[in-house]
């Protein structure tokens, strides 16, 4: 008996560690059944040892059934492994709330050369964002229209690899016409989006204090927000640079002269004018202006202060370019780096994290404004005439990561500036936090992770040789994205079909 037991002792070891391995290797290893998800079923668990939720960082598992976040637990997540259910384990892998970018140009249609629809999500998936907010401007027509709205809408069909909401344009030509605002609003346009100074765009014209105020009247009824690119052109100020010897275009600095703060300064005292008075006009609560991409971290930072502190709704996102980079390293002709406002001194981008954690800046996006390559003049090098837009969106979690960890940012603040407050700006109540009934909007990435963002690298943009981050050495590697509970993508692979969802504001 004894000898029987010792020759099928080796056998049955191999039986029971082949059972334990089915119940606890993750499922994606072994079942990819090539449509919306790389998994097969809806209803399984994740488990890692730093899971991101409000209440903090600690090892968890959470349960995700058809879509939703059914159950959060904090630690003890090990004991789930034995049990017979569907458990991807991630081990020490960051599980955080999936990136909403509310700030992205994806050009379609009528722009498709620039990016497009399946190129811009797979690269939002590949980089661990599960929602993306698309501009008005840069396709061709602008979404200014309930009409415009729907060839969005049309165009995103079976493109879409991540959740895709839209901003709709506040631009002269709708601004004294509350009902078509109204039609574009019922339609489901998130809410609006307005420049204050020339866009580069021909057919999305600039907007003035006048037009601003009568957008936010509309608003308001719908509680929706107005964004704005807040600069206005001070002719007397801009002159300077063009004028004098020393403006090489092929020199940042002669492009960096042309925009100065005080744009910002002057855009942004218009906008708290705006929002009380409009306050005043009947609307006790007023409507929301978000201010985009603020470069300046002095003076238009106090005012935006200011304005909060008189009672204003207001918000306000920057970038990752404008916390990376500094005007004094940015090389003679190198116009990947061009974008308006400008990326300005090293001190500014200092005090622009200052402000970032300390919280008057409430949040980040990518303002992902590719164009094709011949726009960015790369030949000429032209500060002046190129297209200006930094083209980012799949690396902004590792470049927030990369450059945030010296100033000892945090997951929670990580989630916060990219998930939780974008999801309030948007209006999406469902998502932006790992908490029970929630979208199962994931992003599992290794923050240690170190790696070369080289020519052989992933990149899904549609033109990667623009990107301003090409060339770096970056750390926090995405391991994975879910949407939904779909798994979108999983290292170095994408979900065969595009099941994101257009995003429509409900009434
Ligand atoms: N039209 C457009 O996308 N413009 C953007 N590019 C940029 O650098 N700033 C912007 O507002
Ligand atoms: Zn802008
Ligand atoms: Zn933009």
């Amino acid at each position: 008996m004894d000898i029987l037991k010792s020759r099928f002792l080796p056998l049955i070891a191999l039986v029971a560690s082949v059972l334990f391995l089915y119940f606890r290797t993750p499922t994606f290893n072994k079942s990819i059944d090539g449509e919306c998800s790389l998994l097969t079923h809806d209803h399984y668990w994740i488990v890692s040892k730093r899971v991101v939720t409000p209440r903090g960082v600690s090892p968890g598992a959470v349960e995700v059934k058809s879509g939703h976040i059914n159950t959060v637990k904090e630690g003890e997540y090990h004991k789930l492994l034995l049990q017979n259910e569907h458990v991807l384990d991630y081990g020490g892998a960051v599980v955080m709330p999936g990136l909403i970018d509310v700030h992205a140009h994806l050009d379609e249609p009528g722009r498709e050369e620039w990016e497009g629809f399946s190129t811009g999500t797979k690269a939002a998936a590949a980089g661990g964002i599960t929602t993306l907010i698309d501009m008005p401007l840069n396709s061709f027509p602008s979404t200014v229209s309930e009409e415009t709205l729907k060839l969005k809408l049309e165009a995103a069909k079976k493109k879409l690899y991540v959740d895709v909401g839209f901003w709709g344009g506040l631009v002269p030509e709708n601004a004294f016409d509350p009902s078509a605002l109204d039609k574009l609003l019922k339609a489901g346009a998130l809410g609006l989006k307005s420049f204050m100074c020339p866009s580069g765009i021909n057919d999305f014209p600039m907007t003035n204090s006048t037009h601003i105020k009568e957008g936010l009247k509309v608003l308001a009824k719908y509680k929706r927000p107005l964004l704005v690119h807040a600069e206005v052109v001070l002719e007397s100020e801009s002159h300077i640079a063009l004028d004098s010897d020393e403006s090489d275009p092929r020199s940042y600095a002669t492009y960096l002269k042309t925009r100065p703060p005080s744009w910002e300064e002057a855009a942004i005292r218009e906008l708290k004018d705006a929002s009380e008075e409009t306050r005043v006009g009947g609307n006790a609560e007023g409507a929301h202006i978000h201010i985009v991409h603020l470069a300046d971290s002095r003076t238009s930072l106090d005012l935006i202060k200011a304005s909060k502190h008189g009672g204003s709704s207001l918000t306000v996102e920057t970038c990752p370019h404008y916390l990376a980079f500094s005007a004094e390293e940015i090389p003679d002709g190198d116009t990947r780096f061009k974008c308006a406002p400008p990326i300005r001194d090293e001190a500014n981008r200092q005090s622009l994290w200052e402000a970032l954690l300390e919280g008057h800046i409430d949040m980040l996006s990518s303002d992902h404004s590719p164009s094709t390559p011949d726009l960015k003049l790369f030949d000429e090098g032209d500060f002046l005439r190129a297209w200006g837009g930094i083209s980012s969106l799949q690396f902004v979690l590792p470049i927030t990561w990369s450059y945030g960890k010296a100033y000892g940012i945090t997951f929670n603040q990580l989630a916060s500036w990219w998930s939780e407050r974008p999801a309030k700006l948007a209006g999406q109540t469902n998502k932006g936090a790992i908490k029970r009934e929630m979208d199962a909007d994931f992003v599992v990435w290794m923050p240690e992770v170190e790696f070369e963002l080289d020519e052989n690298y992933d990149i899904y943009h549609k033109h990667r040789n623009i990107s301003a981050y090409l060339g770096q050495r970056i750390s926090g590697k995405v391991l994975a994205t879910f949407v939904r509970g779909n798994l979108v993508y999983s290292e170095g692979k994408h979900a065969s079909a595009a099941c994101g969802a257009p995003i429509l504001a409900k009434q």
